[in-house]
């Protein structure tokens, strides 16, 4: 039997507001445990939410950025379970009025289109954290309350793979909205997977399985082509699927039963009687989306039309915005050709940002000395072969690109006599690989270019060798 795969997923973005979203404690990250708090976080009886502005902003922001519809009254409500890291018992979150519904991004799998629908955004409280040690549990409530807000899709994700494209592609909206810092390691962005199969034709859906645990969107992907053949497994053996949430194990590359779902989790909403209504002006909604700046796909647009780069580029360029920051700055300030520049950001720089596990601030390289190392090569002052040596050296210890290039001893040379005295004693060395070249052996040619490049250690300008050589050879 043939089936047909159904994922959605709920993404969670910490916002990157200064205080929490309904406290005035600080919500930065990384401060020592418990510190980050008021009254609110510790449910004192009598402390009073205040719902923090920028936080509706900025999830108005995301919103907008996703392609959702914002209502002109939002609300919030009280969600209630029972954690040791949750003092009041209740996450203050939004039920059936969020802030955003009816969105939509689009994503690119194998050269297709594809549009997955955003169910809603809604904003919440985030919940503490609580740290297992030896034989007790410490509670650290400096992430409760931080400003958080949930994206749900709609179950329109067919393949591990389209997942991947999606979240790709949310993070990178998020990131140039600038509401969050969308660090999967730091749990500003956090995934849950929801996937289910069933038979080809079939209208319903199967029962679903929650993925939990997912670090990465590589696990994101794992986790998900596990689970796929897993419930296959279940089904063709005359199974069925429970309804269960399963955490992602990297090590065994496997997804692990955390607990069945028998029914719906019974958090007894209702409306927050702490906190009014928000409403929302068409100006103030506008004003929010006069805000936002340009977007991946509208900046991608760009690439390919104005400056004729391949998709293939501009979606890597797009991909995060200090890429594209970068990949502007070179073409737009220091005048670098524009598909020379996007070749050097997505293999030389790519390729060291992925082998140590950095970013583009963590390096040395600017997009002022890459283009003027860029302009070395076109000038014909260092060779492609230096470049990359140049280039090295450049993202490690930074610099200016022409000094550096002296420094390393890096200048081609081009002067026609001192490349003619070169050539002339490489022929007279090599009698017989002229005959060769003559007889129809045109990899002769090679050979003496690589010996003329030997004799200067590499210094020779190829093309001008080239030329003079075959001149050279003919006046023979
Ligand atoms: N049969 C199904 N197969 C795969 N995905 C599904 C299926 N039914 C729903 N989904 C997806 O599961 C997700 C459900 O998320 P939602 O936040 O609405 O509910 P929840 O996870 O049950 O609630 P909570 O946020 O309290 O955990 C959505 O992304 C939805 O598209
Ligand atoms: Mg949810
Ligand atoms: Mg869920």
């Amino acid at each position: 039997m043939h089936f047909e795969t159904v994922i959605g997923l709920e993404v969670h973005v910490e916002l990157n507001t200064k205080s929490k979203v309904f406290s005035g404690a600080p919500s930065h990250f990384g401060a020592e445990p418990n510190t980050n708090l008021s009254v609110m976080e510790l449910a004192h009886p009598g402390a009073l939410p205040v719902v923090n502005k920028t936080a509706i902003e900025y999830a108005m922001k995301a919103a907008l950025a996703l392609n959702m519809e914002i209502p002109s009254v939002t609300r919030f409500d009280r969600k209630h379970y029972f954690y040791p890291d949750n003092p009041s018992a209740y996450q203050i979150t939004q039920d059936k009025e969020p802030i955003g519904e009816h969105g939509h991004i689009e994503i690119e799998v194998d050269g297709k289109k594809k549009k997955i629908g955003i169910t809603r955004l809604h904003l919440e409280a985030d919940a503490g954290k609580s740290v297992h040690k030896d034989d007790h549990s410490l509670v650290d409530l400096n992430r409760h309350g931080s400003a958080l807000v949930e994206i749900v899709s709609e179950p329109d994700i067919r393949t591990p793979e389209e997942a991947y494209k999606y979240l790709e592609k949310l993070k990178s909206i998020i990131q140039y909205t600038g509401v969050s810092d969308v660090k999967m390691e730091e749990g500003s962005l956090r995934a849950d997977a929801n996937i289910s199969i069933r038979p080809y034709g079939q209208d319903e859906f199967g029962t679903k399985t929650e993925l939990k645990n997912l670090n990465s969107f590589n696990h994101v992907r794992k986790g998900l082509e596990f689970e796929e053949k897993r419930q296959q497994q279940v089904l063709m053996s005359g199974g069925e699927i429970e309804q269960e949430t399963r955490r992602f194990d990297e090590k065994s590359g496997e997804t692990i039963l955390m607990r069945v779902k028998e029914t719906a989790d019974d958090y007894r909403y209702f409306r927050d009687p702490d906190l009014g209504p928000v409403r929302i002006s068409d100006e103030w909604r506008e004003s929010v989306r006069e805000s936002i700046p340009v977007l991946p796909d509208e900046l991608k647009t760009r690439y390919i039309e104005t400056y004729g780069l391949p998709e293939y580029d501009a979606d890597i360029l797009t991909l995060t915005k200090e890429h594209s920051d970068f990949f502007n700055e070179m073409v737009e300030t220091h005048q670098a050709d524009p598909k020379l520049a996007s070749n050097w950001i997505m293999t030389s720089v790519n390729e060291y940002l992925n082998k140590q596990q950095v970013e583009l601030h963590d390096t040395e390289i600017t997009p002022k000395n890459l283009a003027e190392m860029i302009g070395l090569i076109e000038d014909g002052t260092i060779s492609s072969k230096q470049a990359k040596k140049l280039f090295t050296e450049l993202i490690k210890n930074g610099g200016e690109a022409k000094e550096t290039a002296k420094k390393l001893g890096m200048e081609q040379i081009s002067d026609p006599k001192v490349l003619g005295e070169m050539v002339e004693e490489v022929l007279n060395e090599n009698p017989q690989s002229i005959a060769d070249f003559k007889d129809g052996k045109d990899r002769a040619i090679g050979f003496l270019v690589g010996q003329i490049m030997k004799k200067s250690r590499g210094q020779a300008n190829p093309q001008m060798v080239n030329k003079i050589l075959l001149e050279e050879i003919n006046k023979r």
